[in-house]
């Protein structure tokens, strides 16, 4: 499976503008260097402009679900669909939408875990629904949002359901750039996965975004990365046979004793 990752400055409370610049990015992916399944990075409708997402956030995305839909199906592309500040009837909630390439919803997830030291929980609700997998091309897989990375639960959970690529959607900051990195290398170690991750460039309110999108193979090493901290796009293809040969080479999964962790 080939794979872009769009690793998007994005325009600060502008969502038409961001619209406009994902649609122009995947008409040239797909005129370029066709892949089979792109990913945007987090809140990418609205940037992190969280004291004005009242005016900014999506209403339960009726302008994402159909502009994202469309790009799939036109374009004949699965879409890892970042995330995007997301009005919903208790209020605001940061929403990650799956397209497969007939343009059909096949998953969504709200971001569970909330920054306190973006000021998160005052601005958004955390999603209640457990970590789940989703498929695509007959591949189970799994997207979490950012500050989820420091939480290895989830996607051990989500690895425990049989996923072999997780897929990370972030706006990191450069100034955490290394907890980033390295906290990416041990989930694609411990639970034996591909890793793919889409972070934003640019800056908000004075914090620079780190961009250094990855791709780690289920061996831990780095197949592909983005530039430091400028829009640029990341193409790399993936070998599921990778994912079947380290979990009979080190079957950790076999080895797990979780009536010894209090599960
Ligand atoms: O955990 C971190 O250091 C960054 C998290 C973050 O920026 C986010 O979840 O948007």
């Amino acid at each position: 499976m080939k794979y872009a990752i769009y690793q998007m400055d994005v325009v600060v409370a502008d969502p038409e503008a961001n619209r406009e610049k994902i649609k122009n990015w995947i008409e040239r992916e797909v005129d370029d260097d066709k892949p089979d399944t792109v990913v945007l990075p987090e809140m990418w409708n609205a940037g992190y402009a969280l004291d004005r997402l009242d005016g900014l956030a999506d209403n339960n995305g009726e302008n994402t679900i159909p502009f994202l839909s469309d790009l799939a199906k036109k374009n004949n592309i699965n879409i890892i669909g970042g995330s995007i500040a997301n009005q919903k009837e208790n209020g605001i909630y940061n929403t990650s939408y799956v397209f497969n390439r007939e343009g059909k919803l096949v998953h969504h997830y709200d971001k569970m875990h909330l920054v306190p030291m973006l000021d998160e929980p005052k601005y958004l609700n955390g999603g209640e629904a457990k970590g789940a997998i989703f498929e695509l091309e007959g591949v189970k897989m799994g997207v979490i949002i950012c500050y989820d990375l420091r939480f290895p639960e989830l996607m051990r959970a989500i690895a425990l359901q049989g996923a072999e690529v997780l897929h990370i959607v972030a706006q990191w900051p450069t100034a955490r750039k290394d907890h980033w990195k390295f906290l990416q290398y041990a989930r694609a170690i411990e639970n034996q996965c591909y890793v793919i991750s889409a972070n934003s460039s640019g800056s908000c309110n004075g914090t620079d975004f780190a961009g250094e999108s990855m791709v780690i193979n289920p061996s831990g090493e780095l197949v592909a990365s983005g530039l430091p901290e400028q829009e640029s796009t990341i193409s790399a293809s993936i070998d599921l046979t990778k994912v079947a040969e380290i979990r009979k080479n080190i079957p950790v999964f076999d080895s797990r004793v979780p009536h010894l962790y209090g599960e």
